[in-house]
Parts: C-alpha cells; structure tokens; sequence
C-alpha cells in the first residue's frame, strides 16, 4: 500500500511537472462532480418525499417536490455536459503533449537501440503508457465523486435502518475485492497485447500495402502471409478474450450479490413497512439509496484497481524515460570538445560488436584517414562498410579512444556540432512522401524557400525536366495528384540533398547510386567529387568503376581490413580487389 501511495504521489509530481494540467478545469471539474454526487443523494430524499405526499394526498407539496426533483437533475445534467466538454479538451491537449513527449523520447535515444528489434515493440508499449498519465487524473477525480456519493447514501442507509447499510458496504466491498483480484492479470494480458498487435499489423501490411504487391502477386504469397497474419491475430482474438471475460466473471458476480441483497433489503423493508417503522416513501428512497451506495463502494475499489494498474505502467515508463535522461545527461557531460577536423582521422583498434549479434561487426581496425583524401570503401556484404561509418560519423557512440579526429576521441566531441559539418547518404534513405522541394532541402532545412538554388540542385543531379510542376510537385501515395518515381529518380533526388550542404567538412555515400547504371553512376560520382575538391569523401560502393578513381581504397573482408592502397597498387597486389576488378572492368570500357 505504501508503494502504492508513492506511486499515486510520484504520478501526481510527474503530471504537474510535466503536463501542466489547466488548474481551473481541473477545479471545475472537480466542483461539478461534487455537485452531481450531492444532487443524486438529494434526488433520493426528494422520491420519498414525494412518494410520503402521494400516499398523504397532499397534491401542492407533491408538486414542489416534483419540481425541486426536475430542477436537481436539470442542473446535474448541465454540470455533467460542462465537466465533459472541458475533460474531452484537456485530454485532447495532453494527448498532443503525450505524443510530443515521446518524438522526444525517441530523438533522445541512441540509434543502436533504435535499430534493435526490442524498440518497436518497447514504443509501443511507452506511447500506450503515456496516455495513463491522464487516464490516471481521470480516475482520481471520478474518485472523489464515488467517495461523496457512496458516504452521503451510507449515511441515509444508517439513518433509516443500520442493517440496510452494513449490507451496501458489505456487498459493495466484497465487489470491489474481486475487481482488486483481477489487475495483475489485466496488466499482464494487457502487454502482451500489445505486442501481439504489433506482428498482426505488420503481416497485414504486407498484405495491404502498395509497395508489396508486386511481390506479393508474383510469387503468390497472400496465402502464406495470410495464414501467419491469422495466427497472430487468433492469438490477438484469444487474449481480447480472456480479457473480457475476467471483465465479465467480475462484473457478473457483483450483479448476482447485488441481486440477492437487493431481495434481503426489500424483504426487512417492507416488512418494516408492514410493522408501520418506516412509510412507503422510505421503501423507495431506501432501494435507491442501497444501489447508490453498492455500487459507488464497488466502483471506488474499481477505481483504485484502475489506478494501481495505470501506476504500474506508468512506473515501468519512468524507469525508461529515466534511463534515457541518465543517456543524455552523460553525453552532454563527455561531450564538450568542439568539432575539429583539418588534419586527419585516427582509427585506432576499433571493435564493435551489435547488442542482439555474437560475433564483432568491426573486429580490431587500424586506419588513417586525412583531411581532404577521398577514400572508397569496398567489400561483400555483411562485410562491416556500413558499420564503420556510422561509427565515423558518431551514429554509434563508441567508449573508448579508438576515433579520433585531430587527436581529439570522438567520445567528447559535441556530435550535433560535428553533424552540421558531415553528411551522409545511405542507401536506405527516406523517401520524403512530400514535395520535391522537401526531398532536396531535407540536406539543408534553411534553404526549404530558396528556390532557385535547390532548381540548381535538381540540374546537378539530371532532373530538371523531369517534375511537372517543378519543386512543388508532390512525390510518393499520400495525394491523390502525387507521382511516384523509379529507383534511380529516387536516389539523384537523395544526392542532391548533398550539393545544398556547403559547410561540410566530411561527406559519405553509402552506395547511394546503385540503382544508377554504371556509367551515369561514374558520371555523377565524378560530378560529386569535383564538388566536394579539398573535403573528405567515403564512398562505399560495390562497383569498382566508382572506387577507381578514389585516393585510396580500402577493402573489407568480415569486419576487418583486407588490403588498402591506390587502384594501381591493388591491382598489383592480385587480391581481392583484383578479383573484383577483372569481373567488373568490361561495364566500364
Ligand atoms: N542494426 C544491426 N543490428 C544487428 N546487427 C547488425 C545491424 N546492422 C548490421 N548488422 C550486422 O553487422 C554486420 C556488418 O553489417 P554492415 O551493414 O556493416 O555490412 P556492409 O558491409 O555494409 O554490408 P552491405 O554491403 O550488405 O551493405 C553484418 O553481419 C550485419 O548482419
């Protein structure tokens, strides 16, 4: 209980920190839920006035009452509508502020973790915690309406009859317990869902999407893909299940205890009646009173049930939200120095080895690299190109000394500073479903407006003939007057953002062109070096056509080093690049 109460504490801190809830909703709200618990038990004395006046045939008294039972729930009605309205607007906002938060959360986080499969699913769990925070508010102010409610009709209960009220709060106390009972199970079912969810989703995506149906068509694989999506979604369905029915079974049994009080009340009323204890009148208020208190005693365990489930969830996300602040914090300690580069870059045994995999990506590398060289690197897949640079270009964050850039370990260099002087295209870039103009500026976001220099951009890259309404034509599915464009489309519109840079000191293609033929493929990379004179280039590619003309060339071969030299010097040596050079050399005569 103690935990528990510092969790509710913990949640409040967070929330008033954090969300800034609007305190004068927040008291309204709470106000007009005060109100209506008041009102209900007003209504309950109100009916057995009434009734007494009928059985009296008192008709003008009968009347007031009649009115004064209207005007009660008129005004409950109207505060209810008010209390809503501002709730359903505060919880638009915050989900809004939720989802902020959580960009947040992911932008913070270091891309190894992004990239590891755990994420997805850990995301989706965090953005379905996120939304407790103000389920938890919620909650807590329907509390204090149940509390209000349940006390005044236990005192009406106690005051015409105790027996009457030790049954309500033995009933509803015993319908709450149950609905304790079931919270661990809820959570429980509650997580796997979610990770369920995030499987069925993607098989029916593969099966739905327009980007898979060629293959989808060709190869015939609706029905495979639909089996697995059908599994999991069964799997999906069977849990739904288990869920409703602890639902169910809870909601059940408290019906059938409040039944049988409900006949037990009835029976000692009437028969108070009977003995001439008690009028018709209190028959009438007591039934409305019982149910009141049952239910309001029952639905504040509910209540804390709900809360104590919400904290759970919301405990595990402080925990991660908290791991990532300690991320971050540490990096803004180690990361003072600022970026330097105009001699060399050092790589100095440099392992690394991915979280999910056994064996080093990058096992043991010795290189230089100087300022201004163009270096290409090459090597079979898996081969460890792409690892290295984005440890290079501090993607990865690597512990120990083993990058240095003019002496200076990548471990304290400022990485955002560093980024405004590199760039990278990869070969699995971002298709921007947006505009043209988005797709070039994306190298650049200042320059989004400057029109005529990313037209320059879109000449460099052999594209100006070919959008109709130029920068502003719309790219990808998301409009219906959007147009798609081909592989190597794609790939020249991803380069140019490149050529908007001007202030890049180091710049790396990891095989960007591939979807180029050959000797455009040269051309461009020709056109891109003569760009970038004097700057470092990276130029991973598996075309030796691109990496023959290149300072230097370094081969990859299971995370380390094979060879390294001039195009000349590799030839010589008869190796593997050799070996690539003699099967390529005929798209390049
Ligand atoms: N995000 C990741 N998580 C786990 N392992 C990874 C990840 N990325 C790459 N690897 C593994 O690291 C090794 C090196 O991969 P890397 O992408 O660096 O190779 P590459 O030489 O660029 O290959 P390719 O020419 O196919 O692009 C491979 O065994 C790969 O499976």
């Amino acid at each position: 209980m103690k935990s528990f109460l510092q969790t509710v504490k913990t949640t409040y801190d967070a929330t008033s920190r954090v969300y800034r809830f609007n305190k004068t909703v927040v008291i309204l709200s709470l106000l007009a839920y005060i109100v209506s618990a008041l009102q209900s038990n007003l209504s309950v004395y109100a009916s057995k006035f009434i009734v007494d006046q009928l059985t009296l045939q008192n008709l003008n008294l009968l009347m007031g009452g009649i009115a004064l039972l209207i005007l009660f729930q008129l005004l409950r009605v109207g505060l209810d509508s008010y209390a809503q309205l501002k709730s359903r607007k505060m919880s638009l906002e915050f989900s809004i502020q939720c989802e902020n938060q959580l960009i947040d959360l992911v932008a913070d986080t270091d891309l190894i973790e992004k990239e590891h499969p755990r994420f997805k699913g850990d995301f989706s769990y965090w953005s379905y915690s996120n939304s407790k925070y103000y389920d938890t508010y919620s909650i807590a102010i329907s509390l204090v309406k149940q509390i209000v409610l349940a006390a005044l009709s236990l005192f009406y209960l106690l005051h015409s009859y105790w027996v009457t009220a030790l049954l309500a709060l033995l009933v509803g106390t015993l319908r709450g317990i149950y609905d304790l009972r079931a919270v661990r199970q809820r959570v429980e079912i509650d997580e796997q869902l979610i990770r369920i969810t995030r499987s069925h989703h993607y098989y029916y995506d593969l099966l739905t999407t327009s980007e898979t149906q060629k293959e989808m068509m060709l190869f015939q694989l609706y029905p495979h893909f639909r089996k697995r999506w059908m599994d999991k979604k069964t799997e999906w369905a069977k849990l739904q299940i288990k869920l409703d029915k602890i639902n169910h079974q809870r909601i059940f049994r408290g019906e059938l205890l409040s039944i049988v009080n409900t006949g037990l009340v009835s029976v000692i009323t009437a028969y108070l009646i009977y003995k001439g204890s008690l009028s018709i009148g209190d028959y009438v208020a007591i039934t409305m009173a019982l149910s009141m208190t049952e239910n309001n005693i029952s639905s504040m365990f509910s209540s804390f049930s709900r809360l104590k489930e919400f904290c759970t969830h919301i405990e595990k996300l402080k925990l991660i939200e908290g791991s990532t602040q300690v991320a971050v914090s540490a990096e803004k300690q180690t990361q003072a120095e600022p970026f330097i580069f105009e001699h060399d870059i050092q790589i100095r045994e440099l392992t690394f080895r991915y979280p999910n995999q056994d064996k080093p990506a990058i096992a043991g590398i010795n290189a230089q690299i100087k300022k201004g060289e163009v270096v290409a690197i090459l090597g079979e897949n898996g081969s460890g190109k792409s690892t290295l640079i984005k440890l290079l270009l501090g993607l990865y964050r690597t512990h120990d000394d083993s990058i240095l850039y003019d002496g200076v370990s990548l471990k304290h260099i400022d990485r955002f500073q560093m980024w405004n002087k590199s760039s990278a295209i990869f070969q699995d870039f971002i298709r921007y479903m947006t505009q043209v103009r988005d797709n070039i500026a994306a190298g650049h976001i200042d320059d989004i407006d400057n029109s005529e220099k990313l037209n320059r951009m879109l000449a460099r890259v052999g594209l100006s003939d070919t959008f109709k309404h130029g920068l502003d034509n719309r790219l990808g599915f998301l409009e219906d007057d959007a147009v798609n464009l081909s592989g190597g489309q794609w790939q020249r519109l991803a380069l140019s953002r490149v050529f908007v840079r001007d202030e890049d000191e180091l710049v790396v293609f990891d095989e960007p062109t591939a979807a180029l033929d050959p000797l455009s493929e040269v051309r461009l990379m020709n056109d891109i070096l003569g760009h970038f004179k004097g700057k470092t280039v990276l130029l991973i590619s598996h075309r030796v056509g691109v990496a023959r003309n290149a300072d230097r060339i370094i081969v990859m071969e299971r995370g380390r080093i094979a060879e390294t030299g001039t195009h000349e010097e590799l030839l010589a040596r008869q190796g593997l690049y050799s070996e690539m050079w003699n099967q390529q050399k005929q798209w390049y005569d």
